[in-house]
């Protein structure tokens, strides 16, 4: 178990390796563990995008062929996968172009490379978040008074600076809500992901927004956390207000 509120030793998501997709059991097994899945670049920001814009709830796909076949299913929902447009999807792992899209009540389907296998890799958990940046504040005030968490980094097969820096900034605001955001926000900038999405070698040619970088790194833009519950079997992912103590 880590120290409390600092990113566990062991951040690795097991299956966010870029994983081939594989539907993984519907069943939890609740271990008791608190766990903050964590995708800044992007997952996890275009989540929290699509709940400002009025998502009633994103559905975290454990494949693109369930993300599909749950579209066929409820023709109403919107199916969202990263990289380039392709058949059957609606939208795009891209905050920048979500923010077109009319999301008022819907819900959505996601399923990304690292941000949505990391969240299923850590279904285990009694109480299971996803967050980046823009939902950090809010993170770390709902996090504030519970048990310690653990802190999944995804991306780059579990060593995504980005992902790490954020994790290293929610733990830092748990324990002092007055931390800065900037030296967190720095190193996330300084990333490969940041300079591949900003040269367009990530995501796909039509998957990218000149936005997204940006956006992903609008510390605490969003006044809510992201918890999982499990609907039907399925992980899904819905935003949680909460007053907690602190500036934060
Ligand atoms: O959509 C993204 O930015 C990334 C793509 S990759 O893993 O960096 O190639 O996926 P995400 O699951 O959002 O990290
Ligand atoms: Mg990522």
């Amino acid at each position: 178990m880590s120290t409390p509120g600092a990113p566990s030793p062991d951040t690795r998501a097991p299956g966010a390796s870029g994983a081939p997709d594989s539907p993984t059991p519907d069943t939890r097994t609740p271990d008791g563990s608190v766990a903050v899945v964590i995708d800044v670049m992007r997952a996890f920001t275009v989540a929290a995008q699509a709940f400002t814009q009025g998502a009633e709830r994103i559905v975290l796909a454990a494949s693109l062929e369930q993300a599909l076949e749950l579209k066929r299913r409820h023709p109403d929902w919107l199916a969202l996968k990263d990289g380039a447009p392709a058949p059957g999807f609606d939208l795009v792992n891209s905050p920048g172009l979500l923010r077109s899209a009319r999301l008022a009540g819907r819900t959505v389907v996601q399923k990304t490379t690292a941000g949505t296998v990391g969240a299923h890799a850590a279904r285990d958990a009694s109480l299971l978040l996803c967050a980046g940046f823009s939902t950090a504040a809010a993170t770390a005030r709902f996090l504030r008074g519970r048990p310690p968490a653990r802190y999944v980094v995804t991306g780059d097969g579990g060593t995504a600076p980005e992902d790490r820096a954020c994790a290293d900034y929610i733990a830092a605001l748990v324990a002092d809500p007055t931390t800065p955001a900037e030296p967190f926000l720095r190193t996330a900038a300084a990333s490969p992901a940041a300079a591949e999405l900003h040269q367009g070698l990530r995501g796909g040619y039509l998957g990218v927004h000149p936005d997204d970088v940006a956006l992903c790194l609008e510390a605490d833009r969003h006044p809510f956390a992201m918890v999982v519950t499990e609907e039907d079997g399925l992980l899904v992912l819905r935003p949680v207000h909460s007053a907690g103590a602190g500036a934060n």
